[in-house]
């Protein structure tokens, strides 16, 4: 099934209460959330297959000024075949790819090209990312990167609605955003590391789940502070209560910083507690991610051949 014919969340309307009644514990949240690595460890057959999954669930990024079409080519190679085929048959997974690539508005053509349909591609767009350009235009290129093929777009929240507490112009934006996204599977991007708190971080999720999101995904990977465990916390207790109220279930990415394949396992192992198996799945999760896969192509590696290479060695990705 393309994305496009995934189900959409038609949100709900802006309902102030539901802002009023947010309530986040934050040492709680943090020693949770501290607990975690120190309670996971996968072995083997197990681990193999919760990399993979992961894997799975990349948004394989790059977005940087020095993108050109030769390296969006290259990451798009590399997307349709993360690992080497020989460790793809030792898994038994020979079709694996990663979940889409996600790129800036100019580089969606030559992405689009690459990865020939077999699997999304992922457009920044808002003036990404800051958010500040004018609102016609962040709409405008919102319109121009589905024009041109996008079907995914991480679109970025203003950030003076959240710390100005302006829930119901938050509200607003992200629907015009939506509207304009059309089919386009549409991705918020909270910029988390820039709301101050946690309560912050769990208002802008209901609003923005209430406004139409598909995804909410937490930073840009240009903040000084992107994904972290009490963040996805935070945002994953969020959904749980977005589908109590509405009935649909809102995906999460985490997105910058996440480069190793334990965190990755972190990650999930957070998802599955507190979301449940159905969101370890590429609809509903993915990893915003520049060079996560490099490292777990290193650990599928170790797990096949029982040797490391060189991180060199797994450039790309
Ligand atoms: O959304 C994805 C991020 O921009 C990637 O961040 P990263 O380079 O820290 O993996």
């Amino acid at each position: 099934m393309s994305n496009t014919e995934l189900p959409r969340n038609d949100g709900l309307a802006f309902d102030p209460a539901v802002v009023e009644a947010v309530r986040v514990n934050t040492p709680a949240s943090q020693r949770r959330a501290a607990s975690l690595p120190a309670r996971r460890s996968l072995k083997k057959d197990h681990q193999a297959a919760w990399l993979a999954r992961a894997i799975s669930m990349i948004d394989l990024t790059t977005l940087s000024g020095d993108d050109t079409p030769g390296r969006v080519k290259r990451l798009c190679a590399k997307a349709l075949q993360p690992v080497r085929p020989d460790l793809l048959e030792a898994i038994g997974l020979p079709d694996l790819t990663t979940g889409a690539i996600c790129v800036y508005h100019e580089m969606v053509p030559v992405a689009v090209e690459a990865v020939r349909g077999r699997i999304p591609v992922a457009a920044v767009s808002t003036g990404f990312p800051a958010g500040l350009s004018p609102f016609d235009l962040r709409l405008a290129e919102i319109e121009r990167s589905v024009a041109e093929g996008a079907t995914e777009i991480d679109i970025v929240i203003s950030r003076r609605h959240v710390l100005t507490g302006n829930w119901a112009a938050l509200y607003d934006e992200t629907a015009q955003m939506r509207a304009a996204c059309g089919p386009a599977h549409m991705k918020a991007i909270l910029a988390t590391g820039e709301l101050g708190t946690l309560k912050n971080v769990m208002k802008a999720s209901m609003v923005t789940m209430m406004a139409g999101s598909d995804f909410i995904k937490t930073s840009t990977g240009k903040e000084a502070v992107n994904a972290t465990l009490p963040v996805s916390l935070t945002m994953m207790r969020a959904i749980r209560t977005y589908e109590a109220m509405s009935g649909f279930k809102v995906g999460y990415k985490p997105a910058g910083g996440v480069s190793k394949a334990k965190d990755a396992v972190t990650y999930l192992a957070l998802l599955k507690e507190e979301l449940g198996d159905r969101w370890l799945r590429p609809d509903l999760f993915r990893f915003g991610a520049s060079s996560l896969l490099g490292d777990i192509e290193r650990q599928l590696e170790h797990h096949v051949t029982g040797r490391y290479s060189a991180s060199y060695r797994h450039a790309v990705g």
